[in-house]
């Protein structure tokens, strides 16, 4: 009988399952079920999510072990008891800016990057805990441990009862803005420093150890859900992984952590004891949805349109920062149209420009994660905007460079499935699976998109 693994990602918007043969990686079953709307959730949702893709799948009787990956940064707090204190702040909620500054100005961008790798911006665990301790210090006072999604969805998993037996890893621990992933340690002073006391923080567990169990099934150490990702693709150190889900991320694995002070790139570590230099957007593939929607179509519908506009829109740029902006750190800007004329004020002008504009701001973030050492080989692009025609062929014309489409599918998930038969399997490295199909998509690259790109960001700044 073959053994089966399962992987989990909890992402922002819907909660993924995906269960596999631990030694081929073939996909057995798998499920979905939706997550509520909002930057502020009660982390109960993700666990009635949880629990209904896992009966969805006929339950976990016959799975070895089970890990779980999950959207980063998000503060979960927990009292004595291990009741949550308040819903949880997500990664793209960003309430907490005022709270980020608050926190750069007290030690400079460069201390904060030779503490913990990264500057930290309102998506940033650590500020959401200063936001709590500012705005909430009731809550702040009641709170005794903080988790991240994937460490809560694991915790209670495991059945857990007290606070001391949360765990976490290292790939997740490295975006609260208090663990160093060069040192692979806690910075607890800065932990206590923005929540004004100390807590319980969960236990950074290696890449392959167990976190627990629930009944037979052994629990992962899990991982955020851009490193599970990683995993999932079976990115090389010389790829560059671009994701367009509800955020649009850049990263790559590296051998060596990175230091970023203009706070672009964020110093992660990746889920198999390396690092993983990454760049978030807040606005990628819900900008497709919101521009769909705003014109009455179907994603098939808006790709066609997309598809039937000339490249770079007759000029129509789309600065698509509807939900402010991470990178670059403008958490309170809003979305700008320029180059409205008569010729361009059309729904496939107005898709076109709604593609190339995401695509500009994750061109801008492949420029940034490849000036802090990475190389590129290739560029492979993933997550649900990548189900879109249109952004697979447009895609290279901004890029400059060829792109590799792997066969649509859940990455982050199935990265989560590897490291849980890393876990099962055990050895030196996670088991190696036969690679999805993948399409690459070549194009003339358009360089007057870009230069357009940042001329018309360059306004909004100025406007500012
Ligand atoms: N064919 C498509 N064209 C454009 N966007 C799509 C398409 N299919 C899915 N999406 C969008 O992709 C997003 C989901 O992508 P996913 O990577 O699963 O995100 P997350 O992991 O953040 O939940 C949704 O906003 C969805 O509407
Ligand atoms: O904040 C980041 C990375 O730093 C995001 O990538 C979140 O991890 C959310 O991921 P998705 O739900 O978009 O997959």
């Amino acid at each position: 009988m073959s053994t089966l693994v399962a992987g989990i990602d909890s992402s922002t918007q819907s909660c993924k399952l995906v269960v596999r043969d631990a030694h081929s990686g073939v996909v057995v079953r798998s499920a979905t079920r939706p997550h509520p709307d909002g930057t502020e959730v009660d982390p109960e949702a993700w666990w009635s999510a949880m629990t209904a893709v896992i009966a969805d799948v006929g339950g976990l009787d016959d799975v070895a072990a089970l890990s779980i990956a999950a959207q980063q940064h998000g503060m979960v707090c927990l009292d004595e008891s291990g009741a949550v204190v308040r819903d949880a702040l997500l990664w793209n909620d960003t309430r907490s800016a005022g709270a980020a500054a608050e926190l750069v100005v007290e030690d400079g961008p460069a201390a904060w990057v030779r503490a913990v790798g990264s500057v930290p911006v309102a998506s940033f665990t650590v500020t959401k805990l200063r936001w709590l301790a500012n705005h909430e210090p009731r809550n702040a006072a009641r709170t005794a441990a903080v988790a991240l999604p994937h460490d809560w969805l694991t915790w209670r998993l495991a059945g857990g009862r007290s606070i001391d037996q949360l765990t976490t890893d290292r790939s997740d621990a490295s975006g609260t803005g208090y663990f160093s992933a060069a040192e692979g340690e806690y910075r607890r002073d800065l932990f206590v420093r923005a929540l004004g006391h100390d807590a319980v923080l969960p236990t950074v567990l290696a890449p392959h150890e167990p976190a627990g169990k629930t009944g037979k099934t052994v629990l992962g150490p899990g991982a955020g859900d851009n490193a599970a990702a990683a995993l999932g693709v079976g990115a090389q150190p010389d790829d560059v992984v671009v994701s367009i889900g509800t955020s649009g991320t850049a990263f790559a694995v590296a051998a060596r952590p990175t230091a970023d002070a203009s706070g672009s790139v964020a110093g992660f570590a990746d889920a198999t004891g390396r690092f993983l230099p990454l760049v978030c957007t807040l606005n990628a593939a819900r900008v497709f949805d919101a521009t769909a929607a705003m014109l009455g179509v179907s994603h098939e519908r808006f790709s066609e349109l997309a598809l039937s506009a000339p490249s770079g829109c007759d000029g129509l740029v789309l600065v698509p920062y509807l939900d402010g902006e991470r990178t670059p750190d403008l958490p309170k800007a809003t979305g700008a149209l320029h180059g409205m004329t008569m010729r361009t004020a059309s729904p496939a002008h107005l898709a076109r420009a709604a593609v190339e504009g995401v695509l500009c701001g994750l061109a801008d973030a492949v420029d940034a994660i490849l000036a802090h050492g990475a190389r590129c080989r290739r560029v492979l692009l993933i997550g649900g905007g990548a189900r879109s025609a249109a952004v697979r062929a447009i895609a290279p014309t901004v890029f400059g460079r060829p792109v590799v489409v792997p066969e649509p599918d859940e990455y982050v998930a199935g990265g989560a499935a590897r490291q849980a038969a890393w876990v099962q399997l055990g050895g030196d490295e996670p088991p190696r699976w036969a690679g999805a199909g993948s399409t690459v998509h070549e194009a003339d690259p358009v360089p007057a998109v870009r230069e357009r790109y940042a001329l018309a960001r360059q306004r909004l700044l100025d406007r500012r």
